[in-house]
């Protein structure tokens, strides 16, 4: 016990409830039996043409940017409805508040919004809520960054607009999206003023002087495409392009219908074309923003020729720069909008919720593919416009602008509420551009986008790449990206007039690559099926070694068990025996041991069934009865009981052994032995006895020790019988009635049905009372060869007339073969017999041998293992036979009977 436990408190109980389970030990798998090959990774390089590495990062989520304005100015007091007329305004003036308008100081300065770090902010309750409604605080997380009002739109635009300009200079194409409540700073993010420039021309000034030398390109062209969604009179959706003059335009399905693209070369041409745009958009005063944007302004940039009369331009590598300033999400009570304004609010509120559910869908289908991608984008131009984008297909950034005020906190709370889930958005399932369907590669009427155009592009590189590949083993990467390099430059120098070839090569490579695409996913599959069950089967296979070897050892156990029990089996019974008649103590003590039985002969079959039981009384004595010993064994060795009980300083010993060796036959046997010992009458009988053997050495031995009032009595009997390819059958019963006044011994009847058989038996009997001794012994042999024998042949060897031999013995020997013996024996033999039983006594036990006697107490027992007796026999009382009803049942002749009895009882005196 470890010492340094402390002892349990005696007031303390403590009860253990379901104690901590140990985990089952895992099974020991021995892999080194498995030589189960290993399959290899797919192979790619054969099956898949090499693909050009992504640059994009895998599993990258929608960034979502939060920029908070900072607080400045109050809501206009007279809104002022604006007309299309009334434009162009000046950009610059749009914080400068409509004439007549009222502004005043925000009353209260605090804040709602609270920036907590770069990417997280805590929204808080305005302190007049306090009282009446909640007061929790709720904190938005997770943003790719957070602006505080405090920052500047050059630092906005370094962290949220610069990658997506890098990546449009690239070749890859990116969407901004403003997003948040009116009058929280979205045009001034877009747009901005003059002083302070926004997103847009920041990366217009980017793209033509601030690019990187490596993606500086002054000789490439970019165009502009600028157009806006509005409501006519509020009821349907109308489209505007900002850089016509007037030119009618409409999307038919995701695409812009005559829509213009205007050249830009220079940074200046592009503010220009910015500032032409604002004008034209429309805004109105509401009573949160002198100039609210009433349209969804989409600007595009892109760097590939726009479509002329039908041509494809394929010099563009297809990137698109694509920013929408959204318009505000307006409440009625704020805003005060009445009549078109309302409208206007109406239908500004119903795409941006359509944009909302649009994100959201995708967002649901992401976390969960069982639940289908909604076709909200089919509700709204913007949606549809911007489907690829609110499918994932495309890459987007969001940044909403809040208003920090308290008076905003409900916009505030609502944006974020509704917004923050967006960044759980993933990209990692953006389709290929080459999979993407022909009707979908012209979005726009006048601009090819660059998933129209990509999936040539990179088909062709693909290719290339592959050729190259394959001619060329040994050129290494950088190799190869200066082909692709060169192969770019090719496509991008080919003139207009080769378009049209090569649209033509294009779709005819659309089908054959999906084909191929579509196989390699199949071979993918099956590859990753196969990969499966390799691994289920080596997982079966440890399971079968890791059984076997259970079942080695099982068995290895249930051997030594068996041995353990043979060899205790065998000791039990030998040291029985011996104590038995050595230990001078067990004369206190019953022991039954059982017959030991040994097979060595796995092909044959034992069965073996025995039943001993022992009563004892005072008056009763000792009754032991073997009802039943049934063998059935070709070659088995058998060595059966013994019992003692001692009782008044006597003791009484039967010792049964027999020995069956047995082949090619079944042996059964069948031993009913009774001993009945009592003050006045002590009684053994072994009734019955059937064996059946071709082959068998049979050895019963039955000995009887009764000491009372230092008499002893032992009866032995010993039987031996072989036999060989013939059946056998013996019944034997043996009774022995012996009390003070009458001795009887019976041998019933015995029956030997064998061809070969040798049999002996042995019976001794002595009975010493008051310091005398009677002996009995008689041996019988009777040899039989292709008959069948009974003990009544022995008859005239046990002539009742003839002389006794000696005067003081009467001993019976009858010897026909040396190997045959019958004897009875008395172990304790007295020097010289004082008393010996009369011929008249030889002569009754010699007849009462062959009748079968039993004693009413095997009647109540049902004759287990034994003949019946009949009905009429008249009842007896406990224990002994009388001799008078031995005769009646006999029929033995009445002078006979009464000779002997006078004989014996003349002896006795
Ligand atoms: N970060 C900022 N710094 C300085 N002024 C800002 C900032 N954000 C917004 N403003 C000013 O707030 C006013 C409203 O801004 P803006 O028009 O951009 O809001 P909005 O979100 O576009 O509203 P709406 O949706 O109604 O068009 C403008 O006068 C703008 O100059």
């Amino acid at each position: 016990m470890d010492s340094n436990t402390s002892p349990p408190c005696p007031g303390i109980i403590t009860v253990r409830r379901n104690p901590p389970r140990r985990a089952r030990a895992t099974p020991q798998m021995t892999p080194k039996s498995f030589d189960l090959p290993e399959i290899s990774v797919f192979p790619n390089d054969d099956v898949l043409p090499p693909q050009k590495p992504s640059t994009s990062p895998e599993n990258e989520n929608l960034k979502v940017f939060l920029r908070i304005r900072p607080l400045s100015s109050s809501p206009i007091q007279a809104p002022r409805v604006r007309g299309k007329s009334a434009w162009p305004q000046n950009p610059a003036k749009k914080n400068v508040p409509a004439a007549g308008a009222k502004i005043s100081k925000s009353k209260n300065s605090s804040t709602c919004v609270t920036v907590n770090d770069s990417q997280s902010v805590t929204l808080s309750t305005p302190v007049s809520w306090h009282e009446s409604k909640r007061i929790k605080s709720e904190t938005y997380g997770g943003f790719s960054h957070v602006f505080s009002s405090g920052s500047s739109q050059f630092q906005v635009y370094e962290r949220m607009m610069k990658p997506l300009v890098e990546e449009f200079l690239g070749g890859k194409s990116g969407m901004l999206a403003a997003l948040g409540p009116s009058g929280s700073g979205k045009t001034h993010t877009v747009f901005g003023t003059p002083r302070d420039p926004g997103m847009v021309p920041l990366a217009l000034r980017h793209i033509f002087e601030d690019a990187e030398p490596h993606v500086k390109q002054p000789s490439r062209t970019f165009y502009m495409s600028i157009f806006e969604i509005c409501s006519e009179r509020g009821k349907a959706e109308k489209l505007f392009d900002l850089l016509s003059d007037g030119g009618e335009i409409s999307m038919q399905q995701s695409s812009v219908k005559g829509l213009k693209e205007v050249p830009i070369s220079n940074k200046e041409q592009a503010e220009s074309l910015i500032a032409q745009a604002t004008l034209k958009r429309a805004t109105a005063m509401t009573n949160t923003n002198s100039q609210s944007s009433r349209s969804q302004c989409i600007i595009n940039i892109c760097d590939a020729p726009p479509k002329c009369k039908g041509v494809v331009n394929p010099k563009s590598n297809s990137a698109v720069l694509t920013i929408i300033d959204l318009a505000g999400a307006e409440r009625e009570k704020r805003t005060g909008n009445q009549g078109a304004r309302l409208h206007e609010s109406n239908f500004i509120n119903n795409t941006l919720m359509v944009f909302g559910l649009c994100l959201r869908s995708l967002l649901e289908h992401q976390k969960n593919r069982k639940k289908p991608l909604q076709k909200h984008f089919q509700s709204s131009m913007l949606t549809r416009y911007l489907r690829d984008y609110l499918e994932g297909k495309k890459r987007m950034s969001l940044i909403l602008t809040a208003k920090p005020g308290e008076e905003d906190y409900l916009d505030t709370s609502y944006l974020l509420r509704q917004a923050s889930p967006y960044m759980q958005i993933k990209y990692n399932e953006v389709e290929p551009s080459n999979i993407v369907p022909k009707k979908r590669h012209y979005q726009g009427s006048s601009i090819m986008d660059d998933s129209k155009l990509s999936p040539l592009s990179e088909n062709l590189k693909r290719m290339r790449l592959v050729s190259e590949h394959t001619k060329q083993n040994d050129k290494n990467s950088a190799e190869e990206r200066e082909n692709i390099t060169e192969d770019s430059s090719a496509l991008g120098k080919l003139d207009v007039n080769s378009s049209v070839s090569l649209k033509s090569e294009f779709d005819r490579q659309v089908p054959s690559e999906r084909s191929h695409i579509i196989m390699q996913n199949f071979a993918k599959v099956i590859w990753n099926v196969l990969k499966q069950y390799n691994s289920k089967l080596k997982v079966a296979e440890m399971e079968i070694e890791s059984l076997k070897e259970s079942i080695v050892n099982e068995k290895t156990k249930y051997w030594k068990i068996e041995t353990q029990l043979n060899e205790f089996k065998a000791n039990c019974t030998c040291c029985k025996v011996g104590n038995i008649k050595n230990d001078p103590e067990y004369c206190s003590s019953v022991s039954l041991v059982q017959p030991h039985i040994a097979e060595q002969q796995e092909t044959f079959h034992s069965e073996s069934s025995f039943l001993a039981r022992v009563d004892q009384s005072d008056e009763d004595g000792l009754v032991l009865s073997t009802s039943c010993t049934q063998l059935c064994s070709e070659n088995s060795d058998r060595e059966a009981f013994s019992l003692t009980k001692p009782e008044h300083h006597s003791a009484s010993e039967v010792d049964d052994g027999s020995k069956i060796l047995s082949e090619s036959s079944d042996a059964q046997s069948s031993s009913d032995a009774r001993l009945d010992h009592s003050d006045e009458r002590p009684t053994l009988g072994t009734s019955c006895t059937q064996p059946d053997a071709n082959m068998s050495d049979r050895k019963l031995s039955t000995s009887l020790l009764n000491a009372e009032d230092h008499n002893t009595l032992e009866v032995e009997a010993v039987r031996k019988r072989s036999s060989e390819s013939f059946d056998a059958q013996s019944l034997s019963e043996v009774r022995l009635d012996l009390s003070d006044e009458e001795l009887t011994l019976g041998t019933s009847c015995s029956q030997l049905d064998c061809e070969k058989s040798d049999r002996e038996i042995s019976i001794s009997l002595s009975k010493a009372e008051d310091h005398n001794a009677s002996e009995i012994e008689a041996v019988r042999k009777i040899p039989s060869e292709l008959f069948v024998s009974s003990s009544s042949t022995e008859d005239d060897k046990l002539d009742p007339l003839s002389p006794p031999k000696d005067a003081s013995s009467t001993k019976i020997d009858n010897l026909v073969d040396p190997r045959d013996k019958i004897g009875v024996d008395i172990s304790r033999k007295p020097p010289k017999p004082k008393r010996t039983l009369m011929p008249s006594s030889s002569m009754l036990s010699r007849d009462l041998s062959t009748f079968d006697l039993c004693d009413e107490s095997e009647k109540s027992k049902g004759n287990r293992g034994t003949r019946k007796l009949s009905a009429h026999e008249p009842q007896r009382s406990n224990g002994s036979i009388s001799l008078l009803h031995l005769l009646q049942c006999v029929d033995l002749p009445l002078w006979n009977v009464s000779s002997a009895l006078q004989l014996q009882l003349a002896n006795y005196r």
